[in-house]
């Protein structure tokens, strides 16, 4: 049996398809990323496991628990983060610990083992209110609190979000330690570079999932040879290279470019070759190694031009 399966799901806030046929399954001991932009239909899928909102159609249990007929078992095996901070800002770190405990009917001493680690770094503060403690402080007690009844799924809505990198490393660690306690954590994040710590992510947008796979699949699925290059005018760059019917797609990456062409074999002089026609100053080209951000862009170009762009060499 699957820790959560879910199959169509299909939500819209009047014309807004925020959640458009949205099937996966998590595992049991899983750590399951849900990656995509803002506005990509995340915390809707979040809400509708946790089953804080009905959807359209389509139908998806936790647990083997349906979302809509047995909600009442459901709310009792989860813990939900969402992604807004949700505790109350008044209560102190403590109270507010044991005010979740007492909603779920437990003690904070029941499951110490649990939430030790994290609490621990916490509790200097925990006469402290809420609302005083710092973004990364906030995050690791929302964890405690979402943890506090022994969840056997933890849904965590973009934990990082706004938490300065340190906090957000710490973060991921907890999580890792989590998941050896047999937690099944499916965790949404707009940071490709998060995707990486997951066992496997779907990388959702515009409420579709483009694709759901380990993350080390999924990069190696990149089909082309990719370039990075710069110039000192990389805007014109970009234009230039963006209007050459040699190259296949080029959007901006930091202070790069990256690319591909339409041949399938391509190297860096044939690169500059096409590149030395706009006569760019400072030009520089080199190969590099597709990440999740890469293949995110290029799955989204693929969706958006109905299938011009492959995602594999052999679709
Ligand atoms: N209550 C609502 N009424 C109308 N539109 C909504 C509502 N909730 C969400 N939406 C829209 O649905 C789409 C998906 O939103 P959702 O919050 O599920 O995405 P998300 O990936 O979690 O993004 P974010 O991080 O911005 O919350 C967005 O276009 C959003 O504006």
């Amino acid at each position: 049996m699957y820790s959560v399966s879910v199959k169509n799901i299909v939500k819209n806030y009047g014309s807004v398809k925020a959640v458009d046929a949205v099937s996966f399954d998590v595992n049991k001991g899983e750590l399951f990323g849900l990656i995509g932009p803002d506005g990509a239909g995340k915390t809707s899928v979040f809400r509708i496991l946790t089953t804080l909102l009905l959807a359209d159609s389509g139908t998806a249990t936790v647990e083997g628990f349906d979302v809509v007929k047995d909600y009442r078992a459901i709310r009792n095996k989860v813990g939900y983060m969402p992604g807004r901070f949700s505790l109350y800002q008044d209560l102190t770190v403590e109270e507010n610990l044991n005010f979740f405990a007492t909603v779920f009917g437990t003690t904070l001493q029941e499951n110490y083992v649990l939430i030790k680690d994290i609490y621990e770094q916490i509790k200097p503060f925990s006469s402290r209110r809420a609302g005083k403690l710092s973004g990364g402080m906030k995050q690791k007690l929302a964890l405690c609190c979402a943890l506090i009844h022994k969840p056997d799924v933890l849904f965590l809505d973009e934990p990082t979000t706004g938490v300065d990198v340190v906090s957000r490393k710490e973060f991921w660690d907890m999580l890792a330690r989590l998941k050896q306690q047999q937690i099944t954590i499916v965790v949404s994040t707009p940071y490709m570079d998060e995707a990486n710590l997951c066992d496997r992510i779907a990388l959702i947008q515009a409420g579709r999932i483009m694709s759901i796979d380990q993350p080390g699949h999924i990069v190696q699925s990149f089909p082309k040879q990719l370039f990075a290059a710069k110039a000192d005018n990389i805007y014109k760059l970009l234009q230039d290279l963006r209007s050459d019917t040699d190259i296949e797609s080029c959007y901006t990456f930091g202070e790069y470019l990256h690319f591909t062409l339409h041949a399938a074999d391509s190297s860096e002089q044939g690169v500059a070759e096409i590149a030395g026609k706009y006569h760019p100053e400072g030009f520089e080209v080199k190969k590099v190694t597709p990440n999740i951000e890469d293949c995110f862009i290029r799955l989204m170009q693929a969706q958006q031009n109905k299938g011009t762009l492959k995602m594999t060499a052999d679709e």
